[in-house]
């Protein structure tokens, strides 16, 4: 009799943290159990999936229409982390205003983000997009070529961040990137940052936008592109990659007033996600 009226005295914050996380189940769930069930099963990885799915429903040299089919996937089908449509259009806008001449990419994995990024670029711009895994890489490969980007606009590069970033000038002729997306492991951004800084690759007055800071986060490198004082910052609201019931937050960073430290400034964007209903702003 004890132990029941113990359960049933916990049932009520039971029932309430189980409504409270109710979105974070269901994409563990999404994201996580079924895809892998799926793997087992099936010998195919959930990138090849939504590849076999984007090569039946897309058509071939419409980035548009490859993005929403892949947009249809990742609803309906599988989670994809990519940062997909909402978070995408904050990309694009800040890419147009930009008009970036380079642009560097960490963390390709299916070629969601390249494809968006290379048909926002203004003519005889150029996409540097980076990806250790190679299965993910073979995907994003098809993707980019299949959405009609060739090697000029779009170099797809196989490597960890941290072993590519020194070689991008000798070996990839990126003199300095305009606009530099973090989208990769979350613990690499500062260090990735602080390297780019360090071999000169970041072109003045240039952009750094950093996905997911806040959730799953990346507090250091919050700190230092708050503290170190070469960037303004920004938040953008928005929310989580095809889940609009988790809003994400972000911050851009910029260049600070005093005109000195305007010539060194970078931006840098960062979106952050935070658990709580909400419309995405910026
Ligand atoms: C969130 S996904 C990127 C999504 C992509 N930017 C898009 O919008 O479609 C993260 C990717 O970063 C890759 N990654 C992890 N560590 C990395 C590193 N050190 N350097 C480059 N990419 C990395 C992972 O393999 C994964 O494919």
């Amino acid at each position: 009799m004890v132990p029941l009226a113990v359960a049933l005295a916990f049932l009520p914050l039971l029932l309430t943290l189980l409504l409270r996380c109710r979105h974070y189940l269901l994409l563990l769930l999404r994201a996580v159990l079924l895809p892998w069930l799926r793997d087992r099963l099936g010998g195919t990885s959930r990138e090849q999936r939504a590849f076999r799915y984007l090569l039946a429903h897309a058509v071939p040299g419409d980035p548009r229409h490859i993005l929403s089919t892949f947009d249809q996937w990742s609803y309906r089908r599988e989670h994809l982390s990519c940062v997909g449509p909402d978070k995408g259009k904050l990309v694009e806008r800040l890419l147009r205003e930009r008009a970036p001449r380079a642009v560097l990419e960490l963390g390709t994995y299916c070629g969601y983000g390249a494809v968006l990024m290379a048909a926002a670029l203004p003519p005889g711009a150029r996409l540097y997009t980076v990806e250790p895994d190679p299965r993910h890489a073979a995907v994003a490969e098809k993707v980019i070529r299949l959405a009609g980007f060739d090697e000029q606009k779009v170099e797809l590069i196989v490597g960890p961040s941290a072993e590519v970033i020194p070689r991008l000038r000798e070996r990839h002729g990126l003199p300095k990137a305009d606009f530099v997306f973090m989208d990769h492991g979350k613990r690499c951004y500062l260090r990735d940052l602080q390297l780019l800084e360090e071999h000169g690759l970041l072109a003045e007055g240039a952009t750094v936008l950093a996905d997911n800071v806040v959730f799953p986060g990346a507090p250091r490198f919050l700190r230092y592109a708050k503290s170190c004082g070469r960037y303004r910052c920004r938040v953008h609201r928005a929310s989580l990659e095809y889940c609009r019931a988790i809003p994400d937050a972000g911050t851009e960073e910029g260049p600070r007033e005093s005109p000195k430290r305007r010539r060194a400034a970078v931006r840098a964007g960062a979106w952050a996600g935070r658990v709580a209903p909400g419309a995405a702003s910026t």
